[in-house]
């Protein structure tokens, strides 16, 4: 027997709160999840007070929760915002090792929206996805927005990678926070691209409860209260896979279309074509295919290897009469680079030039 999630939340609106009302009653219950036994959900106060003395709360919930036939388990944690509800709006620190996330309370109901909308000021939204994770989707990102931001196009970076973000990182902006008045959020720059990362709002451990309409709520927070300003194209790192975030975002932004990375194993083909069919389902075109990780040239001798096999995302593309917008080479550099900081398409090899040519050939075909 299994638990629903109507039975849950009936359970959750018996258990009083102090001030008067209920869990329910009191829009307390946040990301609550209910899969195969496991019942998972935030409890979200005002303040950190408020959280402490909710501490009974979140006891007898856990006691009546797990009591209930068809519940194997329950995890509940109990969070409060940086700043207390309805205060002043709060400025953080823009750098210098700010640890907070600014002050905008994020991860909040979505508003309702008639439909997939246009950002403000953002002529295209192209989504970077893949359906295995590392394989190089975050790198591939970074590096394209450069490319793109030095062949004269104005470029937004968005890293809606929430359970693995690494865009701060590889853009040298480890440390560094977004500010915001409360209302809107100020970006960060680098490289001559404007990034905004859904982990640098989140508290350290907060991604793995968060679940279908507080990401949803979250993901148009970035896209509709970041000040973007004019863009030519604003990218979106997704997390691997086929999960909230790329469904939150075709149903909430009008995606210009999708690029899919892959490296050339079998195995990662295979999930790139699941993260395919995700996006046709969602009806977002698929832009292209692009091979990661494809030829390896040793930087002693000069010799070309193919250690994930070579051509197999080309040929892939050709199948399923996909473009293939290109490949990047396997090289230390990149890997290098990426943790430093400084993305290689920042440079001039001919890694660089990889990144260039696949910059350029979006250009021409009016993808970014
Ligand atoms: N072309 C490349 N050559 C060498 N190393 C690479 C290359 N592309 C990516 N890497 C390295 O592979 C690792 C995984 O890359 P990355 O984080 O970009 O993958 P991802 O697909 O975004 O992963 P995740 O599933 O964590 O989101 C990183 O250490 C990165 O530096």
């Amino acid at each position: 027997m299994t638990i629903s999630r109507e039975r849950v939340l009936q359970e959750l609106a018996e258990i009083a709160v102090p001030g008067g009302g209920n869990l329910v009653s009191q829009d307390l219950v946040r990301a609550l999840s209910v899969e195969s036994g496991l019942v998972r959900f935030v409890i979200e106060a005002g303040d950190a007070a408020t959280a402490r003395a909710l501490a009974p709360v979140e006891a007898e919930a856990q006691r009546r929760l797990s009591a209930l036939p068809g519940v194997e388990k329950v995890q509940i944690v109990t969070t409060a915002p940086a700043a207390p509800r309805g205060a002043p709006p709060q400025v953080v620190a823009r750098s210098g090792g700010a640890s907070d996330p600014p002050s905008l309370k994020i991860g909040r109901h979505p508003t309702p929206q008639a439909g997939p909308a246009p950002v403000g000021g953002v002529a295209r939204i192209v989504a970077i996805g893949s359906g295995k994770g590392g394989v190089g989707k975050s790198t591939l990102t970074s590096n394209l927005a450069v490319a793109l931001a030095r062949q004269g196009r104005r470029v937004g970076l968005l890293d809606a990678d929430i359970y693995g973000p690494s865009q701060p990182r590889m853009l040298g902006l480890t440390g560094q926070r977004p500010t915001s008045d409360g209302q809107m959020i100020e970006p960060l720059h680098a490289h001559g691209v404007t990034v905004m990362s859904l982990g640098l709002m989140m508290k350290e451990g907060e991604a793995v409860v968060w679940r279908g309409p507080m990401l949803m709520g979250a993901l148009q927070q970035m896209l509709n209260q970041v000040k973007w300003g004019e863009l030519d194209v604003l990218l979106v790192d997704l997390p691997p896979g086929t999960g909230d975030v790329q469904l939150s975002l075709c149903q909430k932004a009008q995606v210009t279309g999708a690029i899919i990375v892959s490296t050339p194993q079998d195995v990662a083909l295979i999930d790139a074509r699941r993260a395919i069919d995700m996006f046709d389902k969602l009806k977002t075109p698929v832009l292209g295919l692009v091979e990661n990780m494809s030829t390896y040239v040793c930087p002693n001798c000069g010799h070309e290897a193919h250690l994930f096999g070579h051509g197999g995302v080309a040929a892939e593309a050709q199948m399923l009469g996909l473009p293939f917008l290109g490949e990047i080479p396997l090289s230390l550099d990149v890997r290098l680079a990426g943790d430093e900081g400084a993305p290689i398409a920042s440079g001039d090899g001919p890694v660089a030039q990889s990144f260039a040519r696949l910059a350029a050939r979006l250009i021409a075909d009016g993808l970014a």
